[in-house]
C-alpha cells in the first residue's frame, strides 16, 4: 500500500507542515488575495490525479449503487462508499491538512476539525454545468482540481461571507479563481462561492467539507441555530452526540425536519 506521501507535493509538504515553515507559507504562497480567507496549496502530484481519475471513471462506469455527492451536485461520487478514507483522505486529513488549517482557520474550526464529508464534482457534456451561489456544510471545505486536461471555463466564484448582510454585496467584488490541477482551495464553508458555466470539456474536483463537532454542535453550520440531534443509523452529518449508556462521543446525524436548509 502506499503512503499519503506518495501522492502528495513532498517538498511543499514538508514546508507546510513545519509550524515555522507554515507561517513563511501563509505569508508568502497560500493566500490567494490578502485578506479574503482563501488560500491556495498544493494537494496531489499530477500523476495521482491521472491515476484517481482513472479510478473514479471505473466507478462511475461501474453499476454499483452511487449516492449523491450532495444535494446540490448531481455527478459525483461519495468517497467514503468506495473506500477512499482509510488509506486516503485520513492521511490526507491528519498529516497534511491538519496544521494547515489550525494555523489559517483557528476562529472557524480549524484547530478541531474532526468529521469530514468527501465527494467528487463532475461537470461536463452529460454531467452538471455549473452551480448556484451557496454555502457549505462545513467549517472549512478543501476543493481539490483533478482535471481533466483542456476544459475551459467553470472558475470558482467567491462573494461575501454568508452572515454577512445582502446589501454588503455591492461592497464586494467577486473573486474569481481559477483551477489549477493537484492544487486545492481551501475556504471557509461561510464563504458564499459558485461555480461559472463549464464552456468546453470536463472537469472533476475533490471536495472535502470538513466539519468540527466543537462548533456544529453549538450552532448548526446551516440553519444557524443550536442542533436538534436525533440518534440515526448511517453516516453522521458533522454532529456528536454523547451515547447515556457508553458516556462514548458518537458521530449523530441531524433530525432531517429540524434543519430546512438541506
Ligand atoms: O464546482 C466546484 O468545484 C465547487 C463545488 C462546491 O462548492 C461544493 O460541492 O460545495
Ligand atoms: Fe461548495
Amino acid at each position: 500500500m502506499n503512503d499519503i506521501l506518495d501522492f502528495c507535493d513532498q517538498r511543499k509538504l514538508k514546508e507546510v507542515s513545519k509550524p515555522k515553515e507554515t507561517s513563511r507559507y501563509k505569508e508568502v504562497n497560500c493566500a490567494i488575495m490578502k485578506g479574503e480567507g482563501l488560500f491556495r496549496l498544493p494537494v496531489f502530484t499530477k500523476q495521482f490525479c491521472h491515476l484517481l481519475l482513472d479510478e473514479l471513471d471505473a466507478i462511475e462506469k461501474s453499476d454499483c449503487p452511487k449516492g449523491r455527492p450532495n444535494s446540490m451536485n448531481k455527478s459525483g461520487i461519495l468517497l467514503n462508499e468506495y473506500g477512499f478514507d482509510t488509506y486516503l483522505l485520513g492521511p490526507l486529513r491528519q498529516q497534511y491538512l491538519a496544521p494547515v488549517t489550525s494555523l489559517l482557520f483557528p476562529n472557524s474550526g480549524g484547530i478541531c476539525l474532526d468529521l469530514p464529508k468527501a465527494f467528487t464534482v463532475t461537470y461536463g457534456s452529460g454531467h452538471d454545468l455549473d452551480l448556484s451561489c451557496h454555502f457549505d456544510n462545513s467549517e472549512v471545505t478543501l476543493n481539490v482540481a483533478l482535471g481533466y486536461d483542456g476544459f475551459s471555463g467553470g472558475h470558482l466564484v467567491f462573494g461575501r461571507m454568508k452572515d454577512e448582510l445582502a446589501s454588503q454585496d455591492s461592497l464586494k467584488t467577486p473573486l474569481h479563481v481559477e483551477h489549477r490541477t493537484g492544487w486545492g482551495v481551501l475556504h471557509r464553508g461561510g464563504h458564499m462561492h459558485s461555480a461559472e458555466k463549464l464552456l468546453g470539456g470536463k472537469r472533476c474536483n475533490l471536495i472535502m467539507w470538513m466539519r468540527s463537532s466543537a462548533v456544529g454542535n453549538v450552532t448548526c453550520p446551516m440553519c444557524n441555530q443550536p442542533p436538534q440531534l436525533l440518534p440515526t443509523p448511517g453516516a453522521d452529518d458533522g454532529f456528536t452526540i454523547q451515547d447515556q449508556g457508553t458516556q462514548i462521543t458518537v458521530p449523530r446525524q441531524r433530525e432531517v425536519d429540524v434543519c430546512h436548509a438541506l
